[in-house]
């Protein structure tokens, strides 16, 4: 799901449409001449408004050289800081696309934010939907409509103590976890090795979204994953490839070309599977009701049988939340597992707190692992270091804004440079160092809250923010009882691309000592 923000901003900004012949219209004929006299500083101090017209400018030309001959195209995050460094803290990026690179900015922007916020083009998503005549979800709803399905879906997670209940749930299937590591640690020639760490936590996370919103078990953790689970798997993947491809390609060349009916396919594999799963909860529903029995349940029970909420909007909906809880959890996951094994001291103290705040052999509670606050901190810490959305942003389309000390119009679309704010030596010094005291409440000034917005920020923001942190609470914890991570000696330096989101750029393979708890 992180991964469509990204493309969807990626493209309407420019970043993908500057492959479309259309495009070229739309060079800059400013360049980088009018940089601002001190680059990097925000204009907002000055006493009138500049006009959007003097900001900075990327040119379409200079975009096309630095993604395909500078090679940014699979590092969208550092093309973030090159530009931050050449253009400054707020530039202009293609037509009515502004750039904002600083946590002040950003926030500015966010506290301009419509009542129902728009963060861009999601026509691609829609022309599925309409083709197929499937519901808008969360992601591809608009407007009031938005607003309405939103409220609905938030009702049984919206809050902390919405997302404790799935507690169990989650230890459930982090015990499953626990269980298949001893196995794949058993198998491998040293006895302690895990290779595609990313791999299993990606099936980790599949599994526990699933529990939580269809309460059905996938099987992602069984030693065989079952064919239906896998070619969902393999259908997401498909979706997630071809998209890309798809938004850049002109619309005569989808018969003549295969993209197309691979993404159609890709989605097709996602709705059947959600469909199946929930066509078999309705089943289990009626024949209770038909029964006279109560209808007990958690997330997808009460969006069916909600009366504000149609059958085709959850339909529609659960597709998109199961995307949205996959690649995001595991990902995030994944670079903390490496982000732990690289600083040993850190991951002693993690050690320390869980050992000592929990009594041993104890499955600790949602409400134990929420108030572990070094255990919050390497999470916040990774989400800084590995914003796996690292770009996103909003429409202001109802009013005319001053960022920065310049005017905008409405409809002016801004992006925000995650991965290079939450990088800024300014807010967080030595911002390539895994520091988790940064967060610690001891006393000290914490950074800027707009310095990493992760989950993004207000009622467009993430719906699923306190699942995904339960559950890499609960996860972390035990993983980190049982073992000791330590970096393979073949790893070598890993480094990140953003395919879309941000992922490591080769397999990652740890080596897990048991603790003997
Ligand atoms: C580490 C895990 C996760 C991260 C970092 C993350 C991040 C984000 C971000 C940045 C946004 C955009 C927010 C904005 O524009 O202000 C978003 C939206 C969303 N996320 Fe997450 N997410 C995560 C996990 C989840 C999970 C587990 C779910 C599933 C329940 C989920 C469901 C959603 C939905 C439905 C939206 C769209 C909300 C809307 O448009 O109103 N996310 N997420």
């Amino acid at each position: 799901m992180a991964a469509l923000l990204c493309v969807s901003r990626m493209w309407r900004t420019g970043s993908w449409r500057l492959l479309c012949p259309v495009a070229v219209g739309q060079i800059c004929s400013r360049g980088v001449k009018s940089i601002p006299s001190a680059p990097g500083v925000p204009s907002s101090f000055q006493d009138s408004p500049q006009p959007a017209e003097d900001l900075p400018c990327v040119s379409l030309l200079e975009r096309i050289y630095r993604m395909t001959f500078q090679g940014f195209h699979n590092r969208i995050h550092e093309l973030q800081i090159y530009e931050k460094q050449r253009y400054g803290f707020i530039y202009r990026d293609g037509k009515n696309t502004v750039c904002v690179n600083t946590a002040k900015l950003v926030e500015e922007v966010l506290r301009n934010e419509d009542k129902f916020p728009n963060r861009g083009d999601m026509s691609l998503w829609k022309e599925y939907r309409d083709i197929r005549g499937y519901g808008y979800g969360p992601f591809t709803e608009d407007n009031e409509k938005w607003y309405n399905l939103k409220a609905v879906l938030n009702k049984r997670m919206l809050h902390p103590r919405d997302a404790a209940q799935y507690g169990d749930t989650l230890n459930d299937i982090v015990t499953d976890f626990i269980r298949r590591m001893y196995y794949l640690r058993q198998c491998s020639p040293t006895g302690d090795l895990v290779t595609n760490m990313a791999n299993e936590l990606y099936h980790f996370a599949l599994e526990a979204i699933a529990s939580i919103l269809l309460q059905t078990r996938l099987g992602c953790l069984e030693k065989e994953v079952p064919t239906d689970t896998q070619d969902f798997i393999n259908a997401i993947s498909k979706m997630f490839s071809n998209g890309p491809l798809v938004f850049f390609m002109p619309k005569w060349s989808r018969t003549l070309l295969p993209f197309w009916g691979r993404y159609i396919a890709g989605w097709d594999g996602i709705f059947s599977f959600a469909t199946k799963l929930i066509d078999k909860k309705m089943e289990f529903i009626k024949q209770r009701l038909d029964n006279n029995q109560d209808v007990e349940g958690e997330y997808l029970t009460y969006l069916l049988s909600n009366k504000q909420i149609s059958l085709k909007d959850v339909y529609g909906s659960i597709p998109e939340l199961l995307l949205a809880g996959v690649d995001t959890t595991s990902n995030t996951l994944t670079w903390t597992l490496h982000l732990l094994s690289m600083n040993p001291q850190c991951q002693d103290k993690l050690y320390k707190e869980v050992s000592t705040l929990v009594p041993a052999g104890h499955i600790p509670s949602a409400e134990e692992v929420t108030q572990m606050p070094y255990l919050r901190a390497v999470i916040k810490e990774s989400l800084r270091m590995y914003p796996v959305v690292p770009l996103n942003g909003r429409v202001v389309a109802e009013k005319d804004v001053i960022i920065g000390g310049y005017q905008f119009s409405k409809n002016t679309a801004f992006t925000f440079s995650h991965y290079a704010i939450s990088h800024d030596e300014d807010t967080f010094p030595e911002p390539s160092t895994f520091k988790p005291e940064r967060w610690l409440r001891d006393g000290h000034d914490r950074p800027n809250a707009f310095g990493t917005i992760p989950f993004g920020f207000g009622v467009r923001g993430c719906l699923g923010r306190w699942i995904a942190e339960l559950e890499m609470y609960l996860f972390l914890f035990r993983l980190i009882r049982h073992f000791e991570i330590k970096p393979h000696p073949t790893m070598g330096e890993l480094k990140c691309v953003s395919r879309t989101i941000l992922v490591p750029d080769k397999s990652i393979s740890l080596n897990f000592l048991d603790r003997g708890s």
